[in-house]
């Protein structure tokens, strides 16, 4: 049977001290940010997902973020090398966690770096963000890693925001979605629709038509649900101060036979 499992890390207690790179820096309160992971566990789970958590490590700010430490295609988990250092240390139980899972894993190796939120997975096909976290060799290792299992990987340049997934992300049909002043190149995307708020461009597809996504998109729900969509709104506002949003706080490993 198909699994349905969402790998997650709670924040690390020093969370303030997380990344900003593309944004003001403001104050994050470690508490409502625990709360607030807290509350989107809940809603993984309230939806069907089974909420697996791979070791908190207190140490590393930007843990909580823990789609960046890897890309699944079918039962692969490739570890990536983070483009900050400061985020490198933090792949290491996640490779751990995905290994006792079943997966086969592999990993990105250095002259290389690849950041999960660079890439965008819409059926078997892979866009990879190439910006300031992912480099040229970290393209051509993914290439070499999910090509040969039907993957075809499409490189798209990125220069507005941290990573692809903090421009655009994907409806269950396929449309991608994103706000326009953060994308470099719309054309690249077959299928493209505007979004009217930053944060609405991220959604974490729940299954049956229901997208996990920020509060602090109304009018961006408004329109999802106008498409015949389910909106399920969490508020994240600690997460989004870091440059966060709802896609890089899980991993969901939908091919596993586990
Ligand atoms: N995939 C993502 O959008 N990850 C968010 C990472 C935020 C973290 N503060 C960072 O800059 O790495």
């Amino acid at each position: 049977m198909p699994s349905r499992k969402a790998l997650i890390r709670r924040p690390s207690p020093g969370i303030a001290e997380g990344l900003v790179s593309h944004s003001e820096r403001s104050s994050v309160d470690a508490d409502l940010a625990l709360l607030q992971w807290e509350m989107y566990a809940e809603a993984l789970r309230e939806h069907g997902w089974e909420t697996i958590e791979t070791e908190p490590l207190d140490e590393c700010p930007d843990g909580v973020f823990v789609e960046d430490t890897v890309v699944m295609f079918r039962n692969v988990a490739l570890i990536t090398r983070p483009g900050a250092e400061s985020r490198r240390p933090e792949t290491v139980t996640v490779e751990e966690s995905l290994a006792r899972l079943g997966c086969s894993v592999n990993w990105i190796w250095e002259p290389g770096t690849l950041d999960g939120g660079d890439v965008l997975k819409i059926g078997d096909t892979l866009y990879v963000g190439r910006g300031d976290r992912t480099n040229a060799a970290g393209v051509q290792q993914l290439r070499a890693v999910f090509e040969p299992l039907g993957a075809r990987i499409v490189a798209v340049p990125v220069s507005r925001v941290p990573h692809l997934k903090s421009a655009v992300t994907a409806l269950p049909d396929g449309t991608v979605i994103g706000y326009p002043p953060h994308i470099d190149a719309p054309s690249v995307f077959p299928r493209h629709l505007p979004v009217p708020e930053q944060s609405g461009a991220h959604v974490v597809l729940l299954g049956g038509g229901r997208l996990l996504m920020a509060a602090s998109a109304p009018k961006t729900a408004e329109l999802f649900s106008d498409l015949g969509y389910q909106p399920v709104p969490v508020d994240i506002s600690e997460f989004e101060k870091l440059e966060g949003c709802v896609t890089c706080l899980s991993v969901r490993l939908r091919e596993l036979s586990v």
